[in-house]
């Protein structure tokens, strides 16, 4: 597909996540959304570039997206999905971001015969960086597939897996990922302070620090930890971090613990 032929879609939910697809979609030349989002507020940053309507019975008449995106919360989906089964066929793919929400379970609500793809992806797809997991549902085709593909890899990288399993620890890592990031961010500008810091000074350099280091990461050959070891001088200062911060029980033992909670969270919302 060329850079402007993003399909019709229609985006149920415009919060966070839905919203930070659908401002990188705009920015990829997305032609014709409909936005389901009952709160005004939530969709008023894309008034005028798609249509926005607060319930499904307000869809334009003749509006037939190419793929539904279900980016409610997982709580809301017994409710809501019903609205929407009218659109399942073979035109039609459901592309659900929902955390826990499994394939079968969004069938069910959807009339038993929809097209689902379950997909977990993250927040920096705003600024088309994202990275999404996605697994195929029964009957998915090929052609809806590669929809969803180009929909997903338009606002950053994409990896497909075939046990839909796997997407409660994604949803632990990559989905829940950068919300880790941020508060590294947020727990160094506080270090920084009490260091003596001034509070601007230390919040440009943590936010900077992580960005920075990120962009390194993204753009070197050089793996995590050899990055790592590039800034560690032997018998220097990070060394002395470094041993605070990998001492037993410290960020390994903790991010491992952090990841099995996610995960579990995951699948008991599942269903
Ligand atoms: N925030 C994140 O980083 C990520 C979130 N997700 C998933 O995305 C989904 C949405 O999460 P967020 O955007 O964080 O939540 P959010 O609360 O910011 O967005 C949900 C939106 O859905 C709207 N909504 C509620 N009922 C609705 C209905 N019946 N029809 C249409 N819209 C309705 C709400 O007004 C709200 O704007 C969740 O299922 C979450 O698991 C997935 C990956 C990352
Ligand atoms: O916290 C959550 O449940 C969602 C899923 C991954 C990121 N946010």
């Amino acid at each position: 597909m060329t850079e402007t032929s993003l399909p019709p879609l229609l985006l149920v939910g415009c919060g966070k996540m839905g919203g930070a697809m659908l401002a990188g979609w705009l920015e990829r030349g997305l032609a014709e959304a409909v936005v389901v989002e009952p709160q005004p507020a939530a969709a008023a940053a894309f008034a005028g570039r798609v249509t926005v309507v607060p319930s499904p019975a307000a869809i334009p008449a003749g509006f037939r997206p190419a793929a539904v995106v279900l980016a409610i919360k997982p709580q809301e989906a017994a409710a809501t999905l019903p609205a929407f089964a009218h659109l399942a066929g073979p035109d039609t793919v459901f592309l659900s971001i929902m955390a826990g929400r499994n394939v079968a379970g969004m069938r069910g609500l959807l009339g038993g015969a929809a097209a689902v793809i379950r997909a977990m992806p993250n927040t920096p797809a705003a600024v088309r960086q994202g990275f999404t997991v996605a697994c195929p549902g029964p009957g998915v085709t090929s052609g809806q597939k590669a929809l969803a593909d180009t929909l997903l890899s338009s606002v950053g990288e994409v990896a497909w897996v075939e046990d839909e399993t796997m997407i409660d620890p994604v949803t632990a890592v990559s989905g829940g990922g950068p919300a880790y990031v941020f508060l590294l961010a947020e727990v160094m500008e506080a270090a920084a302070i009490e260091q003596g810091l001034p509070p601007d000074l230390a919040r440009r350099m943590a936010r900077a620090t992580v960005a920075g280091s990120g962009a390194l990461l993204a753009a070197s050959p050089e793996n995590s930890a050899q990055l790592r070891k590039n800034v560690t001088s032997p018998k220097g200062t990070t060394e002395r971090a470094l041993a605070v911060l990998m001492q037993p029980e410290a960020w390994p033992v903790l991010m491992s613990k952090a990841i099995a909670a996610a995960t579990d969270r995951s699948r008991e919302l599942g269903g």
